[in-house]
């Protein structure tokens, strides 16, 4: 199957490159002319690509000698069409990916509007729509920076032009907030995003398996502010650890025992924790549960002027401003014992593993992939396809070096990295953390070895660093993230001395990554070399390893003979352990993905009733429904043959009529009467109203108003309602129940009550709020 699909594909490139050849006798104008041609040969419509694309393939590479003065390599073609066929394009680091995706976007940019490259940060999308903007531009393309300019506020952007261009550069965060974001909007003009059509990931595994399940989260509305934080905590901290709660072995998760629970009701002085009245009690006890014994101080989080201040695991940067969600961070305060800050409510959320579900069409290309080809398969449906290089991979990737404790492992790294800096061979030390990479970069202090340290504060300055770190002597100290995409050149001086190495100082949570920074050396052909330095006091060995190696180290830490090779046996307990980590990530992964389910349809049904609103020439047919709804579920609700008096008049009074006054008596009618006298009462009030808005404009203007503002406001409190759920789900696993299974029942129970809410909030709206119509023809409206 695959040698097939390789053969295929490389019949494509010979036609392309045949082709180009081609095109590269026509003059600029014509060559130009091509695009208009092969648009029309599109005619906005997808299927249409297979056809034109080695047509267009080969435009691009004939434009791209022209205009960048590069012409892409058969393989970089190969790539290119391997990625329209549901591939992710495996391409090592250096091999040329930037000008790879010029060949799909330019294909897809044929079609109209909705086509993204998603770079791995800001600074690359900025450069990579200069910098390759130019071909399509040349070619008679728009493209676009999603990404505000240096210095400019999100806020600032022309969306409408960025968003109408055919091609846009961007990040994932920028184009999954400006995604939530268009889905807030009161009218049509305040959205940009039409379509999702097209998205080529660069660096595919950063986005859509190690940051996936990051929720992009809009905070809104403060909430009403809870005073169990500090009685939580403080019963959180009597409880004994194994007795009444237990921590998983991974050290993420807790749960209380049973044993725990009767405790906490002793104190609290409750009578059944787990039941519904106790829900926001209960919730608090698990995010202390949490705060004080899975949060660790200087590690998630640190305290500064009596505040909590969060910590990027990945590469210990403090995250000023950030918050946890959901009261987590409320529940850290309390632990800390600091003021208690506003908790904010989640108004729109969304994982970048949904956000790229919802493409037409995906693709991604990486130089590192295939050690996860199901996952891409089974989630994104997108297999891997293996790209060779242009000129033969001359990289040594030497064995790892065993020792048992970090000391040890790291004393000999120093003697490696002093070796080659007597000889000027340049050397790029990679570090789990930012911590460790602080750590390192003062050893080498010590050592009297200037040395560059990446501390990933500005990704611009990263990218200047790491650029610099092939040259003749240069040693660079940087934690795994940083410098992605950067390209590090080597002096023929340095590709005598054996060219780039890169020493790493631990293993990272996956094969995956120890790859890609192994993809550091030896770029494009050039000579280079990796080995890793582990020791059984490493992250990974620490936090995954059988108890049996963690005494192993305990005992032997300290042994003269600090190497592992006379323990044969706990020599594969660094790949068995990171092994486990990789799988507990990826059922992580899918466990979101399950949870994420149910918010997912949930939000795509909100949201396209939104545009359905927002576009809709009348919207009587959905105002009409919720009238009678609201009525009969008033009446029928009483459960009585008749409702008093008091309660129907209290009803029309808060809901529909304030200015109510009875003409005939209400007492002692049956239902159906009740339920004619409430139409009535309603139907009367909306005349009144549109009395006041006689103009249709002004009446649909406000009738859509009054719908999405009663949308937003029920959907604003169903994405914090879920969000609360899948927490208290999770940690109630010990109940024998299957969890998924129980959010998913209770998210869809919330959600028919969200939508009761949302009609009897239309009525409100419709009938009680103070109209004012503006000369522009819209209407000043204070809603009830
Ligand atoms: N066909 C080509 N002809 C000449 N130079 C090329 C060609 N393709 C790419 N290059 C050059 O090769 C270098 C590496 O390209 P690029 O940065 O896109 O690699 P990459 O695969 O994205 O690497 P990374 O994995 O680090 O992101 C760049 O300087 C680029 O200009």
């Amino acid at each position: 199957m695959a040698l097939l699909r390789k053969k295929r594909y490389q019949e494509t490139v010979k036609l392309i490159l045949n082709l180009a050849n081609r095109y590269h006798a026509m003059p600029d104008k014509e060559l130009q002319y091509q695009t208009a041609l092969l648009k029309k040969q599109v005619d906005g419509q997808r299927s249409r690509l297979k056809i034109i694309l080695p047509e267009a393939y080969a435009v691009v590479c004939e434009a791209a000698e022209r205009v960048l003065g590069m012409r892409p390599f058969p393989v970089q073609i190969l790539g290119a069409v391997a990625m329209e066929d549901g591939n992710i394009a495996e391409m090592k680091t250096g091999e040329g990916k930037t000008l790879t995706a010029t060949m799909p976007m330019y294909l897809h940019g044929l079609t109209g509007i909705g086509n993204f490259l998603i770079t791995a940060n800001e600074y690359l999308a900025a450069r990579d729509a200069h910098d390759m903007g130019k071909l399509y531009q040349w070619l008679g393309l728009t493209v676009a920076s999603a990404v505000p300019e240096l210095g400019q506020k999100p806020e600032d952007r022309d969306l409408d032009e960025i968003y109408g261009s055919n091609i846009v550069y961007t990040t994932n965060s920028t184009l999954g907030f400006d995604y939530l974001f268009d889905n807030l909007a009161k009218t049509i003009t305040d959205q940009h995003l039409r379509v999702l059509n097209f998205a080529l990931l660069d660096e595919a595994d950063a986005v859509l398996l190690d940051t996936a399940q990051t929720p992009l989260v809009i905070a809104g509305v403060p909430r009403v502010q809870s005073n169990y934080y500090q009685s939580a905590d403080r019963v959180a901290k009597l409880l004994v650890k194994d007795e009444d709660y237990q921590i998983s072995d991974d050290l993420k998760n807790a749960w209380f025992t049973p044993q725990g629970i009767v405790k906490m009701e002793k104190y609290l002085d409750v009578d059944n924790l787990l039941s519904e009245t106790w829900t926001e009690l209960y919730r608090h006890l698990v995010l202390a549960l949490r705060a004080n014994y899975i949060q660790k101080r200087n590690r998630n989080y640190v305290v500064k002027d009596d505040e909590v201040v969060l910590i990027d695991a990945e590469n210990g940067r403090e995250l000023p401003g950030m918050k946890m969600q959901a009261g987590m961070h409320q529940a850290l305060e309390a632990k800390e014992g600091v003021k208690i800050s506003v908790e904010q409510r989640t108004m729109a959320t969304i994982t970048y593993q949904e956000l790229f579900r919802m493409f037409n069409q995906l693709a991604g290309m990486t130089g590192t992939a295939a050690t996860d080809r199901k996952e891409f398969l089974e989630v994104y449906n997108l297999s891997v396809f293996k790209v060779p290089t242009n000129r033969p991979d001359i990289r040594k990737d030497y064995p790892d070096h065993l020792y048992i404790s970090n000391r040890a492992k790291l004393m000999a790294t120093l003697d490696v990295v002093k070796e080659a800096h007597v000889k000027g061979r340049p050397v790029l030390v990679e570090t789990g953390s930012l911590e460790l990479s602080i750590l390192y970069s003062n050893l080498l202090l010590k050592e009297r070895i200037p040395h560059s340290l990446l501390n990933a504060r500005s990704e611009v300055k990263e990218a200047e660093i790491i650029k610099h770190a092939g040259e003749v002597g240069a040693i660079t100290v940087a934690t795994s993230m940083a410098g992605r995409g950067t390209d590090i050149n080597i002096t023929p001086e340095v590709e005598r001395l054996g060219g780039l190495l890169v020493l790493g100082t631990e293993r990272m949570q996956n094969k995956r990554i120890d790859n890609q920074l192994r993809g550091r050396a030896g770029r494009q052909g050039a000579p280079g070399a990796s080995v890793f330095y582990v020791s059984l006091e490493d992250k990974v060995v620490i936090e995954n390893a059988p108890k049996s190696v963690r005494k192993f180290t305990y005992e032997h830490a300290h042994d003269e003979k600090q190497t592992l090779s006379k323990h044969g046996r706990f020599h594969d307990a660094i790949d068995r352990s990171q092994k486990i980590l990789t799988n507990r990530e990826r059922n992580a992964r899918f466990e979101t993905l399950q949870y994420g389910e149910v918010s997912r349809i949930q939000r795509e049904s909100v949201y396209q009733t939104r545009n359905w609103i927002m576009q809709a020439p009348s919207l009587d047919e959905v105002v009409k429904p919720c009238f009678e709804f609201v009525a009969k579920q008033f009446v029928n609700k009483q459960g009585q043959w008749l409702n008093s008096k008091q309660t129907l008049l209290e009803f029309i009074y808060q809901n529909i009529d304030p200015d109510y006054q009875t003409k005939r008596s209400i007492e002692e009618q049956p239902k159906s009467d009740q339920l004619e006298l409430l139409s009535e009462v309603m139907s009367n009030r909306l005349k009144r109203m549109h009395q006041k808005l006689p103009y249709q404009d002004q009446w649909l203007y406000f009738e859509r108003l009054s719908l999405l503002r009663a949308i937003d406001q029920a959907w604003v409190d169903q994405v914090d309602q879920l969000d609360i759920l899948m927490r208290v789900t999770k940690s109630r696993s010990i109940a024998q129940v299957n969890p998924i299974f129980e959010y998913q029942k209770e998210a869809q129970k919330a959600y028919q009550k969200m939508r009761e809410k949302i009609k009897l909030q239309v009525v409100k709206n419709l009938t009680n709020s103070e109209v004012i119509p503006q000369s522009d023809g819209t209407v000043d409206i204070e809603f009830p």
